[in-house]
């Protein structure tokens, strides 16, 4: 399989490229960055193409890649509801296409916000903390987001009520990003990669799970996973999870 990178020159796309290179029936045929053109995919011939760029420019990007049937897998953050929808419609008219947005590929992040779920239903409290490198540009992360989306659903679906918070009165920002009605605290700090605590509380006690990626080879095995499952998934697929089955 013809594999084309975007945002190769940077730090995770940088790492994709070497596990492409070293995979097993895998050809990295294209490496774009700032200043390379995208049509060195098409020129290429690339089936595939791995997206860790900017949420800036992930959507031409993908406009690209979809106009020229080429399937994509995207690490890039920075995806909102109304971005899936554009996406949705712009695969309508490319039915064999397959897109897959994660918002992270590694297993230890996606069973962390699996086991976040399950979780989920049987505590009072839940907050989240994501901590990360200072040169991240958003914030929350796209995986403390998706977590937070995927909790409020399960507390939803078991008819919890809202979060219990007495606060009355704080400084902008004490209590974190509201998620679908979960609190979401950032953390930047130089040292950290990427790293996520889901704490829950009930009455006399609470449970931490936490997630710590110590370094970006943890996303590759993921990615390549879904550079191999995408063209079998035409469509738009959010989150890894569902090519795993989990
Ligand atoms: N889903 C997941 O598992 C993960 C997702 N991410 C996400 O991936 C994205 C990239 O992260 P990271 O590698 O740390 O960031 P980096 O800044 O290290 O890398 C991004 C690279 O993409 C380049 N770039 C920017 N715009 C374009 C463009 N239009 N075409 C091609 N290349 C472009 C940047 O160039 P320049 O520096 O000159 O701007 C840079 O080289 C972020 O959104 C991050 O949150 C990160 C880790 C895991
Ligand atoms: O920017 C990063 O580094 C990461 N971005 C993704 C996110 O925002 O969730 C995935 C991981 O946390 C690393």
């Amino acid at each position: 399989m013809r594999v084309g990178v975007l945002g190769a020159r940077g730090k995770v796309g940088s790492a994709v490229c070497r596990g492409v290179e070293e995979a097993d029936g895998l050809e990295l045929v294209a490496q774009v960055d700032v200043g390379d053109s995208i049509g060195a995919l098409d020129a290429a011939g690339a089936q595939v193409a791995v997206d860790f760029t900017h949420p800036d420019a992930v959507m031409g990007n993908l406009q690209h890649c979809i106009e020229h049937g080429i399937h994509a897998v995207v690490g890039t953050t920075g995806f909102d509801d109304e971005r899936l929808q554009t996406l949705r419609r712009w695969l309508a008219d490319a039915p064999h296409v397959g897109v897959l947005v994660a918002p992270n590929f590694s297993i230890g992040a996606i069973l962390m916000m699996r086991f976040a779920v399950l979780a989920a239903p049987h505590f009072e409290s839940v907050e989240i903390v994501e901590l990360h490198h200072p040169d991240k540009v958003d914030a929350p992360s796209g995986t403390a987001r998706r977590t937070a989306q995927l909790v409020a659903a399960a507390r939803r679906e078991a008819g919890l009520p809202p979060v219990p918070d007495a606060t009355t009165t704080s400084l902008d920002g004490a209590r974190g990003a509201d998620v679908d009605g979960i609190r979401v605290h950032g953390v930047r700090a130089r040292g950290l990669v990427a790293h996520q605590e889901v704490l829950l509380g009930g009455p006399g006690e609470t449970l931490t799970i936490r997630h710590d990626s110590l370094d970006r080879v943890s996303f590759v095995p993921g990615v390549l996973a879904g550079v191999r499952a995408v063209a079998g998934h035409p469509g738009l697929t959010v989150g890894l999870e569902s090519y795993l089955g989990l």
